[in-house]
């Protein structure tokens, strides 16, 4: 049985579900390309979709996590927050938010910059093109503290100068439009959209903590709403402390949405 706060927000209709991919439903892996939903995820995530709005809320591009997660008839919301598509990419249309297209240049410009400066100096970087910007992974690094100070060094002269956003992520540099569009402004928006009575979210890292904090505002707002942070080494401190439940790693996670499965399928029943 799930505890009696999530069991009260399961009994809401309508009602959705949010994960967040890497570090939630799927182990972090030593390349974007190599990372994969958690053994079970992906039925689950299916029978889920059952009685819920599933949706996926990444910092990947709507296409990268589609491929990933692969699943239709789930709402996949990319780029953190800037993309969204109502179902797979490969039979529906992904929108961009109108004020991200400005920088759909300025983030090819500086990826580009990347492949030409950065490639060639840190063997096993990987750039990660977005629509919108992109990721730069130095987990591969031979000294990753050292390819991260270069990298952040090397763009944020020009970076400034595009008027585009540097941060960071787990052993990666992004590179992002100035907007300020996140996981929580997209999680009250999927809410909005499908005119929700009861939402619970999922993530793991400092992108995820604007959606953790976006369920306590909708909690004041009325809505039954929780928060599950899945915690590993170096989840930041802020996520775990305003999170109503905390996992132990992906494969937790997993275990937690069967059992949300399966407990609504007996209340169901
Ligand atoms: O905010 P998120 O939705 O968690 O997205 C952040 C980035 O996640 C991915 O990179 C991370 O996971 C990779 C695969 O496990 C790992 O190799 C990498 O070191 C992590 O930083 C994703 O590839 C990026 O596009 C996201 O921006």
């Amino acid at each position: 049985m799930v505890s009696e706060d999530i069991t009260k927000v399961l009994t809401q209709r309508p009602l959705g579900l949010v994960f967040d991919i890497d570090g939630t439903l799927s182990p972090i892996a030593q390349t974007p390309d190599e990372a994969k939903l958690y053994p079970g995820a992906a039925g689950y995530l299916q029978r889920a979709s059952k009685f819920a709005h599933v949706g996926v809320l990444t910092g990947r591009a709507v296409a990268d996590g589609a491929r990933i997660v692969n699943l239709e008839g789930l709402t996949y919301i990319g780029t953190h927050g800037l993309e969204w598509c109502d179902g797979l990419p490969t039979t529906h249309p992904v929108q961009l938010l109108p004020e991200a297209v400005p920088f759909l240049e300025p983030g090819k410009e500086l990826l580009d910059l990347a492949e030409k400066e950065l490639k060639p100096k840190i063997p096993g970087l990987v750039i990660q093109r977005k629509n919108i910007g992109g990721t730069i992974h130095y987990r591969l690094a031979d000294d990753p503290e050292a390819a991260r100070q270069l990298i952040l060094n090397t763009l944020k002269e020009p970076a400034a100068r595009l008027n585009m956003h540097i941060d960071e992520g787990k052993r990666a540099v992004e590179i992002l439009a100035p907007l300020t569009i996140n996981k929580g402004k997209a999680l009250r928006r999927f809410v909005e959209h499908f005119n929700l009575k009861g939402v619970i979210f999922a993530g793991d890292d400092r992108t995820d903590l604007h959606g953790i904090l976006e369920i306590e505002r909708l909690r004041q707002d009325g809505y039954a709403a929780h928060a599950i942070a899945v915690q590993h080494a170096d989840t930041p401190p802020a996520v775990l402390e305003h999170a109503d439940t905390i996992v132990q790693g992906v494969e937790e996670m997993v275990k937690l949405l069967e059992q949300i499965t399966i407990d609504v399928s007996r209340t169901n029943a």
